[in-house]
């Protein structure tokens, strides 16, 4: 069976700095080192109808991998960490904890980040921006608060490294460059530890790799 086939931006508009989904999905395959193919997708492409069957909001990334085609950069790192060893625990309970903080990662770290990268797009020009702002990102240190004190000094979440981790040093990446994670040092460590891994620095530089060869550049 040909290696699973993965969708990314023919032409990420961060310039191959890594922060679009596909690099979650990427990152769990080298975790597991499981050799996997990537297809461009312009922006023009994911909204008509043959991407759509794969992915009903036309987006990226999706997965087909043998007659499974999955959306949800989530569910398609589940996928992966359910399917080899290395990124989920075997023991019931600690396997299910470190599903819970991928959960924890999408549903209660990642959406007020997303918040506050709304806000500074979309809405830097309204009159209200200023106190807008300073709302989402107190909201942002209300979860980074919580997270770093739960980490403590742990090096990851729960035990050892898994796609809990995976997914939460991924969201928390998007917060990148001086400002709200150096608040919390230990998190910025933790983001740090994370970027250091190996199948990280695969994964990024297939991304940046995949951005030259596909952007025109
Ligand atoms: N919940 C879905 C969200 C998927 C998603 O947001 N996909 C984005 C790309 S990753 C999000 C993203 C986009 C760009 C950057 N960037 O820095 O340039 C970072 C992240 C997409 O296809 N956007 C096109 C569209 O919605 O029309 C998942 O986790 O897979």
């Amino acid at each position: 069976m040909p290696p699973p086939m993965i969708t990314a931006f023919a032409h990420s508009p961060d310039g191959g700095q890594g922060m679009a989904r596909d690099m979650r999905v990427r990152w769990a395959f080298e975790e597991v080192g499981q050799p996997y193919r990537a297809r461009p997708v312009s922006f023009a492409a994911m909204k008509a109808p043959a991407h759509r069957t794969l992915h009903p909001f036309g987006q990226i990334p999706t997965c087909e991998d043998g007659d499974l085609t999955l959306f949800e950069s989530g569910a398609i790192v589940l996928h992966i960490a359910s399917r080899h060893a290395g990124l989920l625990p075997v023991e019931a309970n600690a396997r299910a904890r470190a599903i819970g903080w991928m959960f924890a990662a999408l549903s209660t770290v990642e959406p007020p980040i997303l918040d506050c990268e709304a806000a500074r797009y979309l809405e830097k020009d309204e009159p209200w921006f200023a106190p807008r702002l300073r709302a989402a990102e107190d909201r942002v240190r209300g979860r980074l608060g919580d997270l770093s004190l739960r980490l403590g000094r742990a090096d990851w979440l729960d035990g050892g490294f898994s796609a809990g981790d995976l997914m939460m040093a991924d969201v928390l990446r998007r917060l990148g460059g001086p400002g709200l994670l150096d608040e919390y040092p230990n998190l910025s460590a933790y983001v740090a530890r994370a970027e250091a891994r190996p199948a990280f620095r695969r994964a990024f530089a297939a991304q940046r790799a995949f951005f030259d060869a596909h952007s025109g550049r």
